[in-house]
């Protein structure tokens, strides 16, 4: 099987050079294959976000190296990092960061301009995803104008917008009361399955976890 990510001996520590510094990440080794849906279990402060931003190339490690698709990305520069970020990643985090003055169709359409798709193909990708969230009614509707659950769907909409290698996820239904964090839940896994996505998911609910492929934990010094 392939592998889409692949973290070989990542290392990080906050505040390396001051008085208190914190290791977060010690040569952590963790590889996810095309089409597998990962959850990342562990309690707060351990470094699930720190890993989700080494892994979506947002920050990069103290030491070790970050493989997407196979290549090597650890020491490209800036640009080749947001190009790669753009064309190979989709995020969602635990607040769906839409853009307020943009309807929910608008912020789906936005990341498939930036990556040069035509209008129109982004506008037919925008109401097909649209549709397979339930949401096809709500497309003219701006953030504000929708529940919690509704935003949340709509950024994974979003973060699928531009067919990505991976999706990398926060926390996706944490903001959510139990119910609707289910409920909406299940549309991510039923778009990621259908879609033949693979994903990196944190999460601190046991429940959602055990519904993925594989469980990994995480004790803040790499095991
Ligand atoms: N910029 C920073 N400078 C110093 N310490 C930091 C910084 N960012 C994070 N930390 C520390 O690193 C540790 C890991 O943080 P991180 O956000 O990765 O944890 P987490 O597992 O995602 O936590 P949570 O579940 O609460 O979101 C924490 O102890 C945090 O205080």
């Amino acid at each position: 099987m392939s592998e889409v990510l692949r973290l070989e001996g990542v290392s990080k520590t906050y505040g390396k050079d001051g008085p208190a510094p914190v290791e977060v990440l010690h040569g952590l080794d963790l590889s996810v294959a095309r089409g597998e849906v990962v959850a990342l279990v562990a309690p707060s402060g351990a470094g699930k976000s720190t890993l989700l931003h080494i892994a979506g190339l947002l920050d990069t490690p103290d030491s070790g190296r970050v493989l997407l698709n196979g290549r090597d990305l650890t020491g490209l520069g800036d640009r080749a990092r947001t190009e790669a970020r753009r064309q190979e990643l989709g995020f969602i985090y635990q607040f769906h960061h839409l853009l307020p003055e943009f309807s929910a169709a608008e912020n789906i359409i936005l990341p498939q301009l930036a990556n040069a798709t035509s209008q129109r193909a982004a506008a037919e990708r925008t109401t097909d995803l649209l549709d397979r969230v339930g949401l096809a009614h709500r497309a003219d509707h701006r953030p504000a104008q929708l529940s919690g659950g509704e935003q949340q769907r709509v950024a994974f909409c979003r973060a699928l917008a531009n067919t990505p290698a991976l999706l990398l996820a926060d926390e996706p239904t944490g903001n959510l009361d139990p119910e609707t964090s289910d409920r909406v839940f299940e549309v991510l896994m039923t778009l990621v399955r259908e879609t033949g996505l693979s994903a990196l998911i944190a999460t601190h609910n046991h429940a959602l976890a055990e519904r993925m492929d594989r469980v990994i934990g995480l004790t803040g010094t790499g095991s």
